[in-house]
């Protein structure tokens, strides 16, 4: 990708201390501390209304904190000279004028940012969008006037990105074409945030997640620890000879738990392991599976124990269901 005006900053980081903000008696979002880093994908979860995008506006200064501070390379956003070149960002608020061309759009975006138009068109073949450049915007469906939202990031070539729900509206090519550009653009060394409700898609996506509920921090791990720290991951097994195996497991040591299809679920031991014991046994298996659990489910359980919601607020499946 190219570099538009070569101002870039070193740093690349979205740094929050302590971020705050009040919106009357609700406290939407509660000293947030955390850093987003480069390099990798950072997914940002919460269900609604847990502050997530009232934290990426305070990102931007389109919400005013109540306490606490974000630095985006060091420095408060109003701080940054032409501040597209640093972030770039999609929020669902994105306004776009309806009654000007995609390429007209971008075009007052990029001279109030100094950038040179040809990276207008530039943006719009990254995207996809070079066939209805000149098309008014008002026309676009939901998927295109995403991928217009993302041109609009990407346009000062900035180090950081953040995007809010940006597979909103796209269908399964769209979100395949997502995925790839937010990992390619991490890939190059930059700051990638993304918030989504879709956690299969997440968790094929993020690398790292920071996790809020109720405008507190939960999480701030790695994907990879954040479903095992919030999981049980077992072994599945079938046998037309369950009782031998139930018994050569307790001879073993193991605790198998029945379930009611009439598998048998063990704890504590590996997939591998138990292969090698049902074959010294001569013990015929019709499924031997390691079960880890799925983003949704270790999310499910941390903020089941993490976060006491009250009744009249929307529960996590119901969050996530949505979508
Ligand atoms: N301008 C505002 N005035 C009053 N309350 C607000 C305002 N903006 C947000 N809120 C409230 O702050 C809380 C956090 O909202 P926010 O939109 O940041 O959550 P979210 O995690 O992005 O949720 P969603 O996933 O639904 O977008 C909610 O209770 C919301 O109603």
């Amino acid at each position: 990708m190219r570099r538009a005006g070569g101002a870039l900053s070193v740093g690349r980081m979205i740094e929050l201390d302590g971020l705050t903000k009040r919106f009357g008696g609700l406290t939407a979002v509660d000293h947030l501390s955390f850093q987003v880093r480069p390099g990798v994908v950072t997914g940002f979860l919460g269900p609604n209304g847990a502050g997530k995008s009232t934290t990426m506006r305070m990102v931007l200064d389109l919400d005013i904190p109540t306490a606490g501070t974000v630095r985006i390379n060091g420095r408060h956003y109003r701080d940054l000279d032409e501040p597209l070149k640093h972030i770039g960002a999609l929020l669902d608020a994105k306004a776009m004028h309806g009654g000007r061309s995609a390429y007209n759009n971008l075009l007052c975006l990029a001279q109030s940012n100094r950038i040179p138009e040809r990276r207008v068109a530039e943006v719009l073949d990254i995207v996809g969008l070079t066939a209805v450049a000149r098309k008014k915007v008002r026309g676009f469906s939901l998927g295109m006037g995403q991928r217009l939202g993302i041109a609009s990031a990407l346009l000062g070539d900035p180090e950081i990105l953040m995007f809010d729900e940006p597979v909103n509206g796209l269908d399964p090519e769209g979100i395949h074409w997502i995925r790839n550009l937010m990992k390619k653009l991490a890939a190059e060394g930059r700051t990638i945030f993304v918030s989504s409700h879709l956690m299969s898609e997440m968790a094929l996506t993020a690398d790292h997640l920071i996790v809020i509920g109720q405008g507190r921090l939960l999480a701030d791990t790695s994907m990879a620890d954040f479903i095992h720290g919030n999981s049980r991951s077992y072994v599945r097994l079938r046998s037309p000879q369950q009782e031998r195996l139930r018994d050569m497991l307790a001879s073993a040591g193991l605790t198998a738990v029945v379930t009611g299809n009439g598998a048998l679920e063990v704890d504590g031991t590996t997939a591998e392991r138990l292969g090698e014991l049902a074959a010294e046994h001569q013990l015929v298996l019709h499924e031997l599976s390691a079960q880890r659990a799925s983003l949704e489910e270790a999310f499910m359980r941390m903020t089941a124990s993490a976060v006491e919601y009250h009744a009249h607020e929307p529960r996590w499946g119901e969050s996530y269901e949505k979508s």
